[in-house]
């Protein structure tokens, strides 16, 4: 068996980059800068008023000063020429500030009688005006790698980049296998039940950016696992789940094997998740997880999640965290444990408490916890108040 450390480098061994592809902005959401996008324009493309009034030349900006207003400028609507000193031209927010000027004053700061405004007995405090490439300068870069947030969207509609070059999604083909397993909708058959992995795992799948294909669920026969296994043709990563562990229908192992794949590791240190295997297929990378769901959970959370983001270019992104025990905890065995948990704030950081049962079938449980707590391998007992490391799930 090897350590948790241990198989995940070996997943990433096994993680190929899926390579670039060109989409639509509207389209980029969620994936992966995988060049550098580059600035078409410079932003503001000139000097912009940042508030409603009158712009000045700066050494007008004199107690109660008297100007002419000669004109007026509003966003998208610049005005012709220069100012001189004496002239105050009307603006508003978003408009062009014409040459010459320096300060834009704030219009409920002046009295305005016909053409003519008289300036405060304070001068302005700010220019009002934001500089042309304040925010960024034509040729400035989004630099990748990168998972393209709204945010990023919204500063690269502002760069005019109407297309960006990200990362291919991974497709995942996604097997569950099982006699007893039906989908939510049917009516579960004596000794039967729902396959929650196939809906927790493609969620988990896509939300770190995969394209899922689920398959139909396997039968605990040969054929029915061959029939299933050859649909996965053309995936970048085959996920199953169940059939890992020991039992004589557990066939996973062997029949993907007889399929040509070549396993780095089977049984990890792990608990729960100690039947994870992994290996490569054809040309696709491979992970055999355990059927209990929270194991399931727990190695696509450690594997999957990590793989996904390799193949598309990311480091992973989820760092080891560290939590007061709310409660004392007992020693742990040989492998390394991981604890559905509950957060609660703290005073310097945050408290942690373990989920009562730890039964790893328990999806009700998983559905309330907040974090995975992570007990080392062969740790003794701990007092409540001592520090523990956790992932954030
Ligand atoms: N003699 C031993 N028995 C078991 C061992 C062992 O080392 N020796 N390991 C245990 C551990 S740890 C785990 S984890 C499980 C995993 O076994 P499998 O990967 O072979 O999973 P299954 O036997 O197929 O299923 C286990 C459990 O999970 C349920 N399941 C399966 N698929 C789904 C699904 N898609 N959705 C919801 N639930 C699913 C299944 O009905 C079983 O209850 O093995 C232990 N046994
Ligand atoms: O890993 Mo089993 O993975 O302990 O329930």
């Amino acid at each position: 068996m090897i350590s948790v450390d241990q198989a995940l480098a070996q997943v990433l061994a096994l993680a190929r980059p899926t390579g670039p592809e060109t989409v639509d902005l509207r389209a980029a959401l969620g994936r992966v800068l995988a060049a550098p996008a580059v600035a078409a324009l410079t932003q503001p493309p000139f000097d912009a008023a940042a508030m409603d009034g009158y712009a000045i030349c700066a050494d007008d900006n004199r107690p109660g000063a008297m100007l002419t207003v000669v004109g007026e400028a509003a966003a998208g609507r610049g005005h012709a020429g220069a100012l001189t000193p004496g002239q105050a031209l009307r603006i508003f927010t978003g408009a062009p500030v014409p040459a010459g000027a320096g300060v834009v004053v704030l219009q409920e700061h002046v009295t305005r009688t016909g053409a003519t405004i008289t300036l405060p007995p304070i001068p302005e405090a700010h220019s009002n005006i934001r500089p042309a490439g304040q925010d960024f300068r034509l040729g400035e870069t989004l630099a990748p790698p990168l998972r393209l947030t709204a945010r990023h969207l919204g500063l690269l509609a502002a760069m005019n980049v109407p297309q960006v070059t990200v990362a291919r999604r991974p497709v995942v083909a996604l097997l569950a296998t099982g006699d007893e397993l039906v989908m939510p909708g049917e009516v579960p058959g004596p000794g039967q039940i729902v396959s929650s992995n196939s809906f927790l795992l493609a969620a988990m799948a896509e939300e770190a950016g995969a394209d899922v294909r689920m398959l139909p669920i396997a039968r605990d026969t040969d054929a029915s696992l061959r029939f299933a296994l050859g649909l996965a043709e053309g995936a970048d990563l085959i996920v199953t789940s169940g059939g890992a562990s020991v039992g004589e229908h557990d066939l996973v192992a062997r029949i993907a094997a007889q399929m040509g794949l070549d396993l780095a590791f089977h049984r990890i240190a792990m608990r729960p998740g100690k039947p994870l295997m992994a290996g490569r297929m054809g040309s696709a990378a491979f992970l055999g997880l355990p059927g209990n769901p929270v194991s399931a959970f727990a190695c696509a959370h450690l594997f999957l999640r990590p793989m996904l983001a390799a193949m598309q270019g990311l480091p992973d992104a989820s760092p080891t965290l560290r939590a007061e025990l709310a409660e004392a905890v007992g020693p742990t065995g040989p492998r390394r444990s991981f604890l559905r948990a509950q957060l609660a704030p703290g005073a310097a950081l945050p408290r942690i408490t373990p989920c009562r049962n730890q039964d790893s079938a328990l999806v009700s449980v998983l559905a309330t916890a907040d974090a995975l707590l992570i007990r080392p391998e062969g740790d003794g007992p701990r007092a409540a108040g001592e520090i523990v490391d956790y992932l954030l799930i």
